[in-house]
């Protein structure tokens, strides 16, 4: 593509050289750029994309986007011929670039966009389920991969960098996709990665304690999440039993027409009534303005009903009726590492969940505790690198909430998992008999199924569907669910 089209709608305040060079592809990592490539330096958290520059230009890039001075190189450009872009922003710039490069594909589908601190995985795959029954061509993007019609891409990332994301539309647009249910991340939404996705309808989950590393304060985080309902078209979705949901509500219904409200109160749009739950499924009336009807799903906690009655109103928005959606909730398969049970013949109960927020793991112990015939055993930990805040109201939460727990490895990455452990300790309860620390993630599931007895309840939470363990710059294989079942199967 010439690099004029290229920079369509791209506020550069100066380009330097020729912009009828024609161009191969984009690229924001210099290890990977191609001949011809347009490279854009991006100012990262960790190092700055203008230092590879040089070695961008060895691999064969013929233009640079650049949003500082490099005087430095001026030497190495000339001799190059390189086309130099100025930019203010270059993670805006890379956003606009990869939608001129992939002819802006998003416009082509409906794209559903979930928000929120929890729920946003489960929705999604909610969402492709119901519209999968109904013959719709659909994908996924979200944390445990990108999905187009039933083939899978690995992801790295919840929400995808926008070069990414575009190319992920672009292949949905050559098959032919109708849908895209999508996770639009907090940090996706503040390093504009979505900043050009043609969002049609927006979720909001719900908003609690997380990435405060990254986000100054919760009402800096709550900003960044907002940022999605201005960007839609069709129509906002939001979870009003929520604070910040009602607030995020309350502001956007006076922006836009289209805005449903959902929740366990009559006051919403739609709905919930008559909750009758159980330990592995629950039922409930849904209300909604046109119908109402009973729904049974198989997947337990009123977290759960939440996380269905989000789906349901984005399912209601599109104009599917109450059978549409009802006959097909009825058949949802578990989502993986998601309130999944680890099947065994020693009568105790061991749930492997994602539980990695205090809210997570308070929901998801709620649960428990309700259907709860025996003992409460919890495993967790928290990630390192990741906010450090949420540590000690984990500890409480588990505290609380469970007759013992085992604090252990997450995936500690760079830190020393010894500090990660005294952070939880500080919301931890006084009585030394209720916890113990076992850093190691196998023994500590192998001591907490030796420990439970016939009824009770394993939980091990905060790692879900990952099959790695991160400790330093190694990545190990580490799957809760099959150390937990070796460990039930070794007698
Ligand atoms: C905090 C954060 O979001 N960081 C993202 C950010 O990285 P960064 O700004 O630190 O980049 P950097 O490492 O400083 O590098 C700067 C630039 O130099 C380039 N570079 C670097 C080295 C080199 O040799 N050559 C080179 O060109 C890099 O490719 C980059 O363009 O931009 C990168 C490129 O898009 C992302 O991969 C990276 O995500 C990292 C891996 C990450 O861990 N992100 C997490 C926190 C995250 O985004 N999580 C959310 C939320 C999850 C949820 O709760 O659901 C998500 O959406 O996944
Ligand atoms: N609506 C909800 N409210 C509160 N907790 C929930 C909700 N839905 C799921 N959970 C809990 O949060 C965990 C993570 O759920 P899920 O993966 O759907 O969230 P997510 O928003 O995608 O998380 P991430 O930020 O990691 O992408 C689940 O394993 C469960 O413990
Ligand atoms: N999306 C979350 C996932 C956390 C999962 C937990 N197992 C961890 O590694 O901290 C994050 O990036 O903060
Ligand atoms: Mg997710």
């Amino acid at each position: 593509m010439k690099l004029r089209y290229l920079l369509k709608n791209i506020k550069a305040s100066k380009v330097y050289g020729d912009n009828d060079i024609d161009i191969s592809g984009i690229a924001y990592d210099s290890r990977i750029v191609e001949k011809d490539n347009l490279f854009v330096c991006i100012s990262g958290f960790k190092t700055d994309g203008h230092k590879y520059i040089k070695n961008a230009i060895e691999k064969g890039a013929r233009a640079i986007v650049i949003e500082k001075d490099i005087d430095d190189i001026a030497g190495d450009i000339c001799e190059n011929n390189i086309a130099i872009i100025k930019v203010c922003d270059s993670r805006d710039a890379l956003s606009k670039l990869s939608v001129n490069f992939y002819n802006d594909p998003s416009r082509e589908i409906k794209v559903i966009g979930i928000t929120g601190t929890n729920g946003k995985t489960s929705i999604t795959y909610l969402i492709r389920s119901i519209f999968k029954a109904n013959n719709k061509r659909t994908s996924l993007i979200g944390t445990m991969k990108n999905i187009i019609l039933d083939e899978e891409y690995k992801t790295s990332n919840t929400t995808p960098e926008s070069l990414e994301l575009q190319y992920l539309f672009s292949e949905m647009v050559k098959k032919d996709i109708d849908i895209c249910s999508m996770e639009v991340s907090s940090h996706s939404l503040d390093l504009k990665r979505v900043e050009d996705v043609k969002f049609n309808i927006g979720v909001f989950t719900n908003l609690t304690a997380d990435h405060l590393d990254f986000h100054e304060d919760m009402e800096s985080y709550k900003k960044a999440k907002e940022k999605l309902f201005y960007k839609t078209s069709d129509v906002n979705i939001i979870n009003v039993d929520d604070k910040y949901g009602k607030k995020i509500y309350d502001k956007i219904k006076k922006l836009k027409t289209s805005v449903l409200s959902y929740g366990i109160n009559s006051n919403c749009d739609i709905y919930a009534e008559d909750i009758d739950m159980h330990a592995t499924y629950s039922k409930f009336r849904v209300v909604t303005p046109k119908y109402s009807g009973d729904i049974e799903i198989n997947i337990p906690g009123l977290f759960s009903i939440y996380n269905i009655l989000a789906t349901i109103a984005v399912c209601y928005s599109m104009g599917y009726g109450y059978e549409d959606i009802a006959k097909n909730i009825k058949n949802i398969k578990p989502i993986r590492g998601r309130f999944e049970p680890v099947e065994n013949d020693k009568g105790i109960n061991v749930i492997v969940d994602y539980a990695h927020t205090p809210d997570a793991l308070e929901n998801v112990l709620n649960t428990v505790n309700q259907f709860a015939k025996g003992k409460v055993i919890t495993v967790f930990g928290c990630g390192g690198d990741r906010d450090a805040t949420k540590r000690p109201l984990m500890g409480k939460v588990a505290y609380d909430l469970s007759d013992h727990c085992i604090i252990t490895n997450d995936n500690p990455r760079s830190e020393d998992p010894e500090i990660i452990v005294k952070d939880i300790l500080q919301g931890i309860g006084p009585d030394q008999k209720k916890y113990n620390i076992i850093i190691d993630r196998r023994e500590a599931i192998k001591e907490a199924i030796k420990k439970a007895k016939t009824n009770d309840i394993v939980l091990i939470a905060g790692k879900g569907h990952e099959t790695y363990q991160i400790i330093d710059d190694k990545i190990y294989d580490f799957d809760d669910r099959k150390v937990a079942m070796e460990v039930l199967t070794d007698d």
